[in-house]
């Protein structure tokens, strides 16, 4: 294993040479759906396997800050024991929040506001590694001796990165932004998508430090590809239109926005929304619809059963949907009325980042659908963790 702190911190769990890792991730994948494959008549020798960069690969990482004889370190938790460790690198992450790591210690032991009552740090980049956002939180009010310390400190990363830097400092009921952000707290992510092929599809996505973005940008692309390609396949031109639950900042939105005529995009969290609107309006994409709904809301309004004051002024009828996006969180659907909602629609996206769920949620929807693609994406090498993209079409 390349990195000093593996078996201490409570990040990587997988110390085996990185083929390995992925066979036995199929294995297993193969092994938990085996029943429901072939109740189902998929056979588990179709499903695919989408590999990542080994290392430098994450976009976020959360990091506690841990003090030893007036040494201030970086600090994960182990995984057993409620014990922490302080951490000096870590070859998972990008390299530009590697880069940063040691410069923001410098930077905190060089000066007093900036260390006093700091307790987490979180750092969010974009996948080109051209651009950061440092978090700084704290257990004490901030004020504008702080913000000029840490305009210093950004100008100090700026410099010593050659990359666009920001700084964002929290405290209770206080958000500092340091920094010259293009939208509200995000990065600019430029996807490029199908690089190597004659349908290169390019675009800027912003992620947002608060909001849900994707861990590993690399592995993002391939689901995004992977999920075009196959629907594509099935519309091959945009006369349809698809609805998406638990729909993020967009990140299907913005890029399936080509494959059908419109869509209606849903999510619970409010600022989500916001970010959505950003990046259709940074895209120029005007056939998506964004409407802060929850899943069981969705299926309310849709249904016919309530009005909602949020859905004013779109007219629900003028969609015509076949096709359906769900990417819910670890907790998957787990709403038989749900299930049943989806099971309407002759496509069915199913975006899950635990088996386990997927799997219970699986047994509902195959009885109306067959599975017609199964992939398996490696969101975090070196741990048993397992994204799964499941596409289903009606009997
Ligand atoms: C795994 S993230 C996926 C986001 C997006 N598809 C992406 O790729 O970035 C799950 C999203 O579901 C939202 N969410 C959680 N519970 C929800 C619910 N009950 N109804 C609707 N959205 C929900 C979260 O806010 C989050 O944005």
């Amino acid at each position: 294993m390349k990195c000093q702190h593996f078996g201490l911190c409570g990040g990587c769990e997988l110390d085996l040479a990185y083929e390995k890792q992925l066979e036995s991730k199929l294995k297993q994948t193969q092994q938990e759906f085996s029943s429901l494959f072939s109740s189902n008549g998929f056979s588990s020798a179709n499903l695919s396997v989408h590999n990542s960069v080994e290392w430098g690969f994450r976009a976020r990482a959360e990091f506690r800050f841990y003090t030893e004889q007036n040494r201030i370190h970086f600090a994960m938790s182990n995984r057993e024991k409620n014990h922490r460790t302080p951490i000096t690198q870590c070859p998972i992450l990008l390299p530009i929040i590697q880069k940063a790591m040691p410069l923001v210690i410098e930077s905190l032991e060089a000066d007093e506001t900036l260390r006093t009552k700091v307790y987490a740090c979180n750092f969010l980049a974009n996948i080109e590694s051209q651009e950061i956002i440092i978090s700084l939180i704290y257990h004490k009010r901030l004020d504008s001796i702080w913000e000029q310390k840490a305009q210093n400190m950004r100008d100090r990363l700026h410099t010593a990165l050659n990359a666009t830097a920001h700084i964002i400092g929290r405290a209770k009921n206080q958000k500092i932004l340091v920094g010259d952000f293009d939208y509200d707290s995000c990065v600019r992510e430029s996807l490029r998508l199908f690089a190597d092929s004659k349908q290169k599809q390019n675009y800027t996505f912003f992620k947002q430090e608060s909001s849900f973005s994707q861990p590993n940008p690399f592995i993002n692309t391939k689901m995004l590809e992977f999920v075009i390609t196959h629907l594509k396949a099935l519309y091959p031109q945009p006369d349809n239109d698809m609805l998406e639950l638990y729909c993020g900042g967009g990140n299907f939105s913005i890029a399936l926005s080509g494959v059908f005529r419109q869509i209606l995009a849903t999510e619970v969290v409010k600022s989500a929304i916001s970010l959505l609107q950003q990046n259709m309006e940074q895209n120029f994409c005007e056939n998506i619809t964004p409407v802060r709904l929850n899943a069981l809301e969705t299926q309310v309004a849709l249904s016919g059963e309530r009005e909602f004051f949020r859905l004013r002024g779109i007219d629900i009828k003028r969609f015509s949907f076949d096709c359906v996006l769900i990417d819910p969180p670890r907790s998957g659907v787990n709403e038989l009325k749900i299930l049943h909602f989806l099971q309407q629609f002759n496509t069915i996206v199913y975006v899950s980042c635990k088996p386990h769920t997927l799997l219970q949620d699986l047994q509902t929807l195959i009885q109306s659908h067959n599975i017609l693609h199964f992939g398996l994406f490696d969101q975090f090498p070196h741990t048993h963790h397992r994204e799964c993209i499941v596409i289903l079409r009606q009997k």
